[in-house]
């Protein structure tokens, strides 16, 4: 028998710890585009699923965006059928019409179509095939838009889709080796023109800053971006329940937080205090900037009798006396 190529092996070793210990029932979904990460990743899946007791379904999204992109689709489809994921699904989602850029808007649909596919499917997770390669290009793009330690700490290896863990388990995984896995399984992976097109910021770092640090600064650059993403992961989560227990000290009966309380926080905490208080008010956290932040705490540490402080989604926070109050429109 021949030898199981590393690359393969490495990358069934990081599915078979990702899917240890999922609940019983449903399928686990990959989400493939066809590309060499997520094609890697789906024929891991669909080995070592089985082995644990469990069925592994696919799920292809077109974003109708490109020549040929339906094709694409039941290609992968295609393959996936005689590989033996069940069930297998191509969805084609519309992306015009959303806000935000062309990227963020297929990401959203992508997103939706996955949350729907594992609704209908019962689905205990869906995987994506993001690498240590796509964590590393992560923290350099919060870096240089001066992103806090949230940004900092790029993708989670797992969070919550709409109810669903949503699960990378290719986070310590780096692409040359999803390219190796690929050739060594005799699979053909789809080249993306989104991943070499210069218009997108990531492509940018992907073709030229990352190669460049490589150059410049060694081979382990890449390794050690994604450790500090885990790094200041770990912090966040401490810093995060520290933050929990301060928002429930300082709440008050009428649905304020309490100045005093706030006031007392180290700021690191207060702040996340403040960013999780706006989400509960109905903020978007797409919506709700590091700007809106300072303008809660300057009501709490700057105070001087200004004004309320206006949050996406439309309510608005102001301080009477000792508190912090949410109100929908400014009283006259
Ligand atoms: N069209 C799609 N259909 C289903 N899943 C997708 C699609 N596009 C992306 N994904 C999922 O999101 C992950 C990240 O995609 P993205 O395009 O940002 O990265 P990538 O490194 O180019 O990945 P890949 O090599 O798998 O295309 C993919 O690995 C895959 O799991």
């Amino acid at each position: 028998m021949a030898a199981l190529a590393p690359p393969v092996a490495a990358i069934r070793v990081a599915v078979r710890r990702a899917l240890t210990g999922l609940p019983s029932g449903g399928p686990v979904l990959v989400a493939c585009s066809g590309g060499a990460d997520s094609l890697a990743l789906a024929a891991a899946t669909v080995f070592v699923a089985p082995r644990l007791g469990r069925p592994a379904g696919l799920v292809t999204v077109d974003h109708g965006l490109q020549a040929g992109s339906e094709q694409r689709a039941e290609a992968v489809a295609g393959w996936a059928r005689e590989a033996g994921f069940a069930p297998v699904v191509a969805v084609r989602v519309r992306v015009a019409g959303r806000p935000g850029g062309p990227e963020a808007a297929a990401r959203e649909a992508r997103y939706e179509a996955l949350t729907e596919a594992a609704r209908q499917h019962e689905a205990v997770a869906v995987l994506t095939g993001h690498t240590r390669d796509d964590q590393a290009e992560t923290v350099l793009l919060a870096l240089a838009r001066g992103a806090g330690p949230r940004g900092l700490a790029g993708m989670p290896a797992r969070r919550d889709l709409a109810g669903v863990p949503l699960l990378r388990p290719l986070l310590e995984i780096g692409r040359e080796q999803t390219g190796a896995a690929c050739a060594a399984l005799g699979l053909s992976p789809w080249q993306d023109p989104h991943n070499t097109d210069p218009s997108y910021a990531r492509s940018r770092v992907r073709a030229d800053l990352l190669p460049e640090l490589v150059r410049a600064l060694g081979p382990g650059v890449v390794d050690n971006l994604a450790r500090t993403a885990r790094l200041v992961a770990a912090d966040n989560a401490a810093l995060d329940e520290l933050a929990g227990t301060a928002l429930e000290a300082a709440r008050c009966p009428d649905g304020g937080l309490s100045v005093p309380v706030l006031a007392d926080l180290a700021p690191a905490v207060r702040g996340r205090v403040l960013h999780s208080w706006a989400r509960e008010l109905g903020a978007l956290p797409s919506a709700l900037s590091h700007r809106h932040v300072v303008a809660l705490d300057a009501l709490v540490t700057g105070w001087h009798g200004q004004g309320p402080t206006d949050l996406p989604g439309g309510r608005r926070v102001l301080r009477r006396a000792d508190r912090l109050r949410p109100v929908d429109s400014l009283p006259d």
